[in-house]
């Protein structure tokens, strides 16, 4: 059973309905939204389920998701399956390096991804060597896409053909609770439920395994720039992140202070990213975000000079490569005074560039 928000933070979180309100100023609220009535209530559950939803994207960007509809042993099953990968010998992931951004599948060793924001790419290069994020990464992409392999343990042993098939399944999974929730944000800005169907039917999204390793208090306290993962904002249409119980997720206020955006049980994280915000019209807000050492180590780790592992699971979802994003019907008009903000621009090519200028 899920814990509830309160038992999980009980210093720095109100509970308002059900939801996470962070108690910055203005106050970041970080809705917990159960998706069960999308699949099976009434008409007018389902709509109020999907104004939440969108409403959450307007505002904070972020949200919990509940009673998603992905099973909870599936969830372990991809956790322990994923620290087995990384448990392997380095030569052997290395052997299944991720080369393109084109193809963006495959093995990322840590101090490869340098994450930041939009507006610092041109320094990169210089804080990847200060600061490199602590993470490894498996990225893995759309199977069968014609010269664009995924890097699959599968030649090596028998548990690299079940990581192949358990990750597999995982992304068929995530690719249909993908178009669930873009059903719920078409018809929370009032447009057929169906709308984005033909934009997200091929799957164009990315699982990425994420292992940071343990970590000595130490690092952290001798370089304050020191991060898991660096500020960023997500590049594609919304991501599905699954959290391990030890936390260090933070969340942007819009003041710019970071909140926890603490793990809780059988939800999963849901934040817009860049080419929604984009598509929105920036009317969804797609939030930057970053990884630390966890806030408060729990009593067994408390006596420990080391940070544990963390372990996550990101499921980047993407608009089909090759559709053209144009500001949605509604976010801009004569009659609502709103100009369109951005030009047209495949998906595809969007993306590309955004990983070009990452790694
Ligand atoms: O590990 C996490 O909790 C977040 C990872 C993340 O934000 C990313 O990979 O884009
Ligand atoms: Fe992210």
């Amino acid at each position: 059973m899920a814990n509830s928000p309160r038992e999980l933070h009980p210093a720095s979180v109100a509970v308002n309905k059900d939801d996470l309100v962070i108690p910055v100023n203005p106050p970041l609220r970080l809705s917990l939204i159960d998706f069960g009535p999308f699949f099976s209530g009434t008409p007018s559950d389902k709509h109020a389920v999907a104004l939440s939803i969108t409403e959450a994207f307007k505002t904070s960007g972020f949200l919990y998701l509940k009673n998603h509809g992905i099973p909870p042993s599936v969830v372990s099953q991809v956790f322990s399956s994923s620290a087995r990968f990384f448990d392997r010998p380095q030569d052997q992931k290395n052997g299944l390096g991720w080369t393109t951004p084109q193809s963006n599948r495959g093995y990322v060793a840590i101090g490869r991804e340098k994450l930041a924001t939009l507006d610092e790419t041109g320094e990169i290069d210089t804080r990847r060597k200060s600061a490199p994020d602590i993470k490894e990464t498996m990225e893995i992409g759309r199977e069968d896409v014609d010269g664009l392999p995924n890097r699959w343990p599968d030649h090596l042993d028998d548990e690299g053909k079940r990581f192949k098939e358990t990750m597999l399944a995982f992304f068929e999974m995530c690719k249909n609770l993908h178009k669930q929730v873009m059903n719920s944000i078409a018809l929370g800005m009032n447009l057929p439920e169906h709308f984005f169907d033909e934009f997200v039917s091929d799957g164009d999204n990315n699982l990425r395994l994420l292992h940071y390793p343990p970590v000595h208090k130490d690092v952290f306290k001798k370089n304050p720039d020191q991060v898991r993962a660096g500020e960023h904002s997500d590049y594609g249409s919304v991501t599905l992140l699954f959290q391990d119980r030890h936390g260090g997720l933070q969340v942007r206020s819009p003041r710019g202070s970071f909140v926890d955006a603490t793990p809780i049980a059988d939800t999963i994280v849901i934040n817009a990213g860049d080419l929604l915000a984009r598509w929105s019209n920036d009317t969804i807000k797609s939030t930057r975000h970053r990884v630390i050492q966890p806030p408060k180590p729990e009593d067994e780790e408390s006596s420990s000079d080391i940070y544990p592992s963390r372990y996550s699971i990101a499921y980047f979802c993407n608009p089909n490569n090759n559709k053209v994003i144009k500001a949605l019907p509604g976010t801009y008009g004569e009659d609502i005074h709103v100009a369109k903000k951005y030009t047209d621009v495949t998906a595809g090519d969007y993306l590309v560039q955004r990983l070009t200028e990452t790694y």
